[in-house]
């Protein structure tokens, strides 16, 4: 992998309003906060809970910017895999805080060619993802990308120029992987998701490390390798979510780890949009 980069550019070429951003996966939902030139200027990460219904979430969002002293802004976008979490946010911005929101979804975004069986059957996240790559496809002057992104599942995200969504691969979470596997053996401890020195385990510990990360390294490369070779022009890789920090440096067919590409994907999409409907 090469080095923590970025290819996003920071502003766009007018002063914007500031915007709240939400990514609402499986596990935990993180928000930002963006500045008048579309740079995030605060993030939480908050739990996913099913059970909070409108007025729990506009709590939740209240008591978020109270803490960091930030003023609510009037507009908000949001991307949901968790219904009816997303459907109580938008109700929560809405009818408590008057916001503007626009949520993420394949019917709601005709600019981009979802090539798919079922398009509206795609996860909101993997088109953040795609609006995330549009910088790297640009700045590499590349035909395709693929994001790899490591949450509760981890998807492969095969993306084209020209806000194609092409498909991809959708595997068991690293995370996912582990408490499956302490669920069913009584002797096995619970260890820290981290490289061990060597592949050859000397003990427990090192072992299970040794399966769960070189292990899971290596589906990674595989998948990108087979990836790669059903494609008809090179490919750039990039890698996000908590666990690609861990495997940066162990993955070989990964080019770049960008932790902020979905949430910055979503601001992509929110002024994409707002420039396509002539709004400054
Ligand atoms: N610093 C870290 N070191 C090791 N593993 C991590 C780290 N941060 C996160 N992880 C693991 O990586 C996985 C992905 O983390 P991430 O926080 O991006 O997604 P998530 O919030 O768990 O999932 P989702 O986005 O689906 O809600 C998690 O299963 C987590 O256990
Ligand atoms: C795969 C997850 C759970 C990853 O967050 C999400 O993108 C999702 O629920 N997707 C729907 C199925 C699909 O994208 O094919
Ligand atoms: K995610």
């Amino acid at each position: 992998m090469r080095p923590v980069t970025s290819a996003h550019a920071a502003s766009p070429a007018h002063a914007a309003q500031p915007l709240l951003v939400i990514d609402i996966g499986n596990t935990s939902t993180v928000l930002g906060l963006t500045d008048g030139c579309r740079a995030l200027v605060d993030t939480w990460r908050v739990r996913t809970n099913r059970d909070l219904l409108p007025d729990d979430l506009a709590r939740q969002v209240r008591s978020l910017f109270a803490m960091s002293g930030r003023e609510l802004p009037a507009q908000a976008v949001l991307s949901s895999v968790a219904p009816p979490v997303g459907e109580n946010y938008v109700q929560a911005l809405e009818r408590r805080f008057g916001m503007r929101t626009f949520s993420v979804s394949s019917a709601a975004l005709p600019q981009v060619s979802v090539e798919l069986d079922d398009p509206a059957g795609v996860g909101a996240d993997r088109l953040c993802n795609l609006f995330g790559a549009q910088p790297y496809l640009e700045r590499e002057n590349a035909e395709y990308a693929v994001v790899v992104d490591f949450g509760t599942s981890t998807n492969f995200d095969v993306i084209g120029r020209g806000h194609r969504f092409l498909g991809g691969i959708l595997a068991t979470g690293a995370q996912v992987s582990a408490d499956a596997l302490f669920a069913r053996a009584a002797k096995l401890p619970r260890i820290a998701l981290q490289a061990p020195p060597r592949t050859i385990g000397k003990n427990t510990v090192q072992a299970l490390q040794a399966g769960l990360v070189f292990g899971y390294a290596e589906m990674v490369d595989g998948l990108l390798r087979r990836t790669r070779a059903e494609l008809d022009a090179p490919a750039i890789t990039i890698a996000t979510g908590g666990f690609a920090s861990v495997l940066q440096g162990i993955c070989t067919e990964v080019d770049f780890y960008d932790e902020g590409l979905t949430l910055r994907g979503l601001i992509e999409l929110w002024e994409q949009r707002e420039r396509g409907q002539g709004q400054p």
